[in-house]
């Protein structure tokens, strides 16, 4: 684990000494957008032009964020039109690697060893973590988009021209509501599990656990009524929820001591949670093996031993309750 200095490698654990033991996660720093016709979009000054075959995601299957963009290229089938290689899931120091077993497909354009690589090609005097994922220009060999939240959004609709275009996740008349359920789950439960996890004083773990429980019931009751965090239409916003929920009991409940409930103790987050995973596509692109292996074994802060728990037992693919609530709707 480390990060870009200058263009320079260097291993280093999170600072969370100067927050009072509070993980504060950087912002992700190239921010481009690919557009239908390649104009900067407001405020940028590059511009990128959608086109099949031009763009690559570099992934970790067991990361939240970048599994984001692999529901979305599932369904909005452009498996063809966006190219990907999915990093090993061991994080160790020198960061994300692309070894090539356990699923892993090494990097499929250049051949190089570590994800720092891609970013120096991009910028060679970058400073700042390296991350997944990463949507990647071929055509200029860089980077357009480190920010997971931006690149579901290009992948939403930039490339309508190839892809599902029936499909989208992010309509005109609910963006104000799926900002509004964003801006509660992002910072208390898609952040809230690593601020809570990556704590290093008891202060901190405390407020980041009372702040994830209290988003983990409001979304209970929410889910009580309707099928989605948006009404009955399946949106962003639970995409972005999705990919949380589904690492919560096999990783975060241990791993990160957000223990207080498991997502199997609350029904409708469960029953949700299964609705979700029966999406068509959506199944495989859920990877276990890297989920826990890559927290598991990579965190040897949290778990020096790397021992990755056996269970526990759950089966996604059981039978959901949510269809009533679309009929009673
Ligand atoms: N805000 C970014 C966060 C991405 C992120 O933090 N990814 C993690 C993996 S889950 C990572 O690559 N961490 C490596 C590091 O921080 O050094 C996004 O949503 O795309």
């Amino acid at each position: 684990m480390g990060l870009l200095v200058e263009g320079k490698w260097q291993d280093r654990w999170y600072d969370t000494k100067s927050t009072g033991g509070k993980f504060v996660r950087s912002h992700s720093q190239w921010r481009d957008f690919v557009t239908v016709d390649g104009m900067p979009a407001a405020g940028r000054t590059r511009g990128f032009k959608a086109e099949p075959g031009r763009y690559h995601l570099y992934v970790s299957l067991a990361c939240p964020w970048a599994h984001r963009t692999l529901i979305f290229r599932a369904l909005k089938k452009l498996e063809d039109i966006i190219s990907v290689s999915v990093v090993h899931h061991y994080m160790g120091e020198n960061g994300w690697t692309f070894r090539s077993d356990d699923g892993a497909t090494g990097d499929t354009l250049y051949g190089l060893d570590y994800l720092h690589q891609i970013y120096t090609m991009a910028d060679p005097t970058y400073s700042g973590r390296v991350t997944v994922p990463v949507l990647w220009d071929k055509k200029e060999k860089t980077i357009v988009s480190n920010e997971s939240s931006e690149i579901i959004r290009m992948l939403n609709q930039a490339f309508d021209a190839w892809g599902d275009a029936a499909v989208n996740f992010y309509p005109e008349p609910l963006r104000g509501e799926i900002d509004a359920v964003n801006e509660l789950v992002y910072p208390s439960i898609n952040n809230g599990v690593y601020r809570a996890g990556f704590a290093t004083s008891q202060t901190a773990y405390e407020e980041a656990f009372n702040e994830l429980f209290a988003a983990l019931d409001t979304l209970e009751d929410r889910l009580s009524r309707q099928r989605y965090l948006v009404g009955n239409t399946l949106t962003e916003a639970d995409w972005r929820l999705f990919t949380t929920l589904v690492r919560f009991d096999p990783v975060y409940v241990g791993h990160f001591k957000t223990n207080l409930r498991r997502i199997a103790d609350y029904p409708n987050l469960s029953n949700y949670l299964r609705d979700l995973y029966q999406v068509q596509g959506v199944a495989e692109t859920v990877n276990m093996l890297h989920i826990k292996a890559h927290y598991y074994g990579s965190h040897t802060g949290i778990n020096p031993t790397g021992i990755i728990p056996l269970g526990p037992e759950i089966d996604l693919d059981a039978p959901h309750n949510r269809g009533k609530l679309l009929k009673a709707a």
